[in-house]
């Protein structure tokens, strides 16, 4: 303990220090290539620079040091031996088994659950494959075209982004997937407009299978198939719903038929379930081999977070670098910007992913945590958000750190001369996001000579920076990338002594809605409600009856 606050104690004077020293002195100093050298790190064909960030070598050790001293050697492999490190739910968080390779062997502790993800894999390959083929059919006999991925948060993000990632990056699309979780309906509306009732399959993802945004999504859309095919919906649930869930005796008792349903176990949380049955529409969409690939590529980045020494470790690296920035640094937010419009969905799906696992103060065992924790998470595609908030960052008063991901090769399935195009396209991408980049980190120094005489100044600088290269997106890379960021969570969960696996502060609000839902659908009165579920405090008083005014008008 007293260890652990002396190197505290040191990071803190190196923050002092570091915060008196621009991103230029140091990039720039005497010795800038050795400094630069030192800082670029590899694993297969990921490639990560480091070099942009405000701090040392000295400064990197330190906090290798700190995290040894917290234990994030040993709880890493406590997570893999299976540990109930999910200490307010009392489970393990073993969202890696769903992603470890069938017939390998596994520890003892976690064995159980690595064969039953494989049984479910297998289960998932075979129900793939009878849609493929044509042999399960709508109720009316036609063959499946289509498939409505049914599922919000955890349920939604995660496949949804790499169904689009990979769908766009030339994986050839066997099913349509369409993914719907907005609770009001809007996403549902189009689809309903335009896709055909007897070819569409709805797969009703949750693991709860309690989410009310979820319900009500497949109540419409099954009132919608049973009035297009004149089926009761008692008969659809039977033959037109895929279901997965941590919870059978559920999808039991809402009428899908045991061979129609696949399950996860309770120990994948939502947001780390992706590689689990949850990424059944994925299978669906771009195939059972790229599913694979996806798992292979996120099982290779496990070994390496297992094996890699700490000063080469990608998981480890990113980790404390975050911290750094957060807690030291005093960096509020966050900004993850790919550089690749593929990756289109990576912002919001790393939202939930960091926030959700690190939004917390209370510590593990219930004390307050005494420094700051996760930061705000925000971002877009990089050339977009050239558009639209980088003067914020350029010249704005916030103080900001940043990832820019970035994809070196472009493989495309186009022809010959779009081709050609579409690199020229790709080479511009990087060099924009290599030169913002620089612009981030260097502000007004980063322009010399000619550049300098002709373009305005005030460009802040000293915005610290991390660029991940990507060699190629395929269904590897991406796997690998986002089982980066899963464990680069787990890393700061740990040093901030956060259980980074339950969600405690999403539940108070899906109660008071269900209080004002009753209230709005005429079931009782708003001074039923004020009196009892809900404080009656007149601003929230005054808007639920504006909006029952409103609302009759
Ligand atoms: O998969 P489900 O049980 O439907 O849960 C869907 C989502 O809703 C919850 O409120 C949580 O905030 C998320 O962590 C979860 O992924």
């Amino acid at each position: 303990m007293h260890k652990l606050y002396a190197t505290n104690r040191q990071l803190e004077l190196q923050a002092q220090n570091l915060r008196r020293q621009t991103l230029s002195e140091l990039l720039c100093g005497a010795d800038k290539s050795v400094r630069a050298e030192r800082l670029q790190f590899y694993f297969d064909s990921i490639h990560l620079d480091a070099s942009k960030q405000r701090l040392t070598e000295e400064t990197l050790e330190l906090l290798l040091e700190w995290a040894l001293q917290c234990g994030v050697e040993k709880q890493r492999d406590d997570l893999f031996g299976g540990k109930a490190l999910n200490t307010s739910e009392n489970r393990a968080a073993l969202h890696f088994s769903a992603r470890w390779p069938i017939n390998a062997s596994a520890p003892q502790s976690i064995f159980g659950t690595v064969k039953f993800c494989a049984e479910q894999r297998q289960k998932m390959a075979h129900l793939v494959q009878q849609i493929h083929s044509g042999k399960w059919r709508g109720v009316t006999g036609e063959p499946i075209t289509d498939i409505v991925h049914i599922g919000v948060g955890g349920s939604d993000l995660g496949p949804k982004l790499v169904s689009e990632t990979l769908g766009d990056a030339g994986e050839r699309r066997i099913t349509s997937a369409h993914y719907v979780s907005t609770m009001d309906g809007s996403q549902l509306l189009p689809l309903m407009q335009t896709l055909n009732p007897a070819t569409t399959l709805l797969v009703l993802a949750s693991k709860s299978f309690s989410t009310v945004d979820t319900q009500f999504n497949v109540r419409t859309a099954l009132a919608w198939l049973s009035e297009q095919l004149s089926i009761s919906t008692e008969e659809l649930r039977k033959h037109q719903v895929l279901g997965v869930s941590a919870r059978p005796e559920r999808m039991d008792a809402f009428g899908i038929p045991e061979s129609h349903q696949l399950q996860f176990p309770e120990t994948i949380g939502g947001r780390f379930s992706v590689w689990s049955a949850i990424g059944v529409s994925v299978a669906l969409e771009l195939g059972m081999e790229t599913f694979e690939t996806l798992l292979s590529g996120a099982h290779a980045m496990d070994q390496h977070f297992q094996k890699a020494p700490s000063a080469q470790n990608l998981p480890i690296l990113l980790g404390i670098i975050g911290a750094w920035n957060t807690q030291f640094l005093k960096i509020p937010t966050h900004l993850v910007l790919p550089y690749d419009g593929r990756l289109n969905k990576l912002p919001p799906y790393l939202q939930q992913l960091e926030m959700e696992s690190n939004g917390k103060t209370v510590r593990a065992g219930s004390s307050q945590a005494s420094q700051v924790t996760c930061p705000i998470i925000w971002g877009d595609i990089g050339p977009n958000a050239q558009h639209a908030f980088y003067q914020l960052v350029h010249q704005g008063s916030h103080e900001v750190s940043a990832d820019f991901i970035a994809v070196a090769k472009r493989t495309t399935n186009a022809s010959c001369s779009v081709s050609e195009h579409l690199v020229a396209q790709t080479k511009l991408t990087l060099a924009n996001c290599i030169a913002q980049s620089q612009l981030f980190a260097l502000g007004d120094d980063a322009i010399t000579g000619n550049l300098a005489a002709t373009t305005d100044k005030g460009y802040r600088g000293n915005q610290p920076n991390t660029v991940i290269i990507l060699e190629t997106l395929d269904a590897w890379s991406l796997g690998a990338l986002l089982a980066l960021y899963e464990h680069k969570v787990f890393v700061q969960s740990i040093l901030w002594g956060i259980n980074p696996f339950d969600q405690p502060g999403v539940e108070l609000g899906k109660k008071l809605s269900t209080s004002l839902y009753q209230v709005f659908s005429g079931n009782r009165t708003a001074s039923e409600v004020f009196s009892g579920d809900l404080v009656d405090d007149s601003s929230t008083r005054l808007l639920v009856e504006r909006v029952l005014l409103m609302a009759r008008n």
